[in-house]
């Protein structure tokens, strides 16, 4: 038996966590740890592939990414089994909680993201969907990238396709909505987009603009504005992120060199 199989005997199910993209998520205990457990449904994913890439998901591990444990693959629903994130995701965190964030841990959530992006980047390993919602916040603060690689798994092409409704256009660099172009430069781009969501406290990006006008206002060379908690240090990061061109984007490791010596004024 592969050692990332973990044993069902040994799982404890408990309550729902939600129904994430692939199917239910239950929190659990596995070997005495707190785990996140998520039961793929068939007709959301791709078996096979899934199992090869759950173990390529196994080998990527970093404190900042949401540690995938194991995986019970030997019958159906597929398991996988996740560290558990005991305050949710990011972006209902950042809004349950307008007006309490300090500067300081606003800047600790994006160097988090950073470090965790920038291990990404040197594994070669594209997210696809990088943004608040898909990252998860463990205890005092500390953020992790989540679900990183999944998008490729997901049969829903309302989902995959960036012309249709359910595709994360406002996160999207203009190379991945124009020609699917995905690359750690276009997960740049998100990760700007995540740094104003943190610094807006959780709002919508574009709030209540749609995806076509959100397409026409960034070919018209239009970004999102500074948000008003944001440093003009911070903000010009973030428009770096946003540049046109992939190769005039920063890379994760020096937005991490960037943000760290931010933090440490
Ligand atoms: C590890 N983990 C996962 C979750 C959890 C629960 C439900 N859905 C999800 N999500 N959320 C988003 C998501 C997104 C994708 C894309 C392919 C990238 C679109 C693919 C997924 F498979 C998921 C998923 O499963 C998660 C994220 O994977 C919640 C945790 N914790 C808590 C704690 C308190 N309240 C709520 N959740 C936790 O610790």
């Amino acid at each position: 038996k592969d050692h990332w199989e973990v044993d069902p005997q040994e799982l404890t199910l408990g309550e729902e966590l939600g129904s994430g993209q692939f199917g239910l998520v239950l929190e659990g205990m596995w070997r005495e740890k707190k785990v996140a457990v998520k039961m793929t449904r068939e007709e959301c994913m791709s078996d096979d592939e899934f199992k090869e890439e759950a173990l390529v998901m196994t080998k990527l591990s970093h404190s900042k990414l949401v540690q995938l444990y194991g995986v019970c693959t030997q019958h159906s629903p597929m398991c996988l089994v996740f560290e558990f994130m005991e305050n949710g995701c990011l972006s209902d965190y950042l809004r349950a909680r307008k007006g309490q964030l300090s500067q300081d841990v606003m800047l600790g959530m994006c160097l988090d993201v950073s470090e965790g992006m920038a291990y990404l980047e040197s594994s070669n390993f594209i997210h696809r969907d990088l943004a608040a919602r898909n990252c998860l916040v463990s205890h005092d603060h500390e953020v992790k990238v989540s679900d990183f690689g999944m998008t490729r798994f997901v049969l829903d092409d309302q989902y995959t396709s960036s012309q249709c409704s359910k595709f994360p256009v406002k996160w999207s660099a203009p190379e991945v909505i124009r020609y699917s172009k995905f690359s750690s430069k276009s997960d740049v781009w998100s990760f700007g987009v995540l740094m104003w969501e943190v610094y807006s406290e959780g709002r919508l990006p574009y709030e209540n603009r749609s995806n076509a006008e959100v397409v026409e206002s960034l070919n018209a060379g239009l970004r999102l504005l500074k948000p008003r908690l944001a440093p003009d240090a911070v903000h010009l990061l973030m428009e770096w992120c946003w540049k046109e061109k992939p190769e005039d984007r920063p890379s994760f490791a020096l937005l991490v060199h960037e943000l760290a010596s931010l933090s440490n004024i």
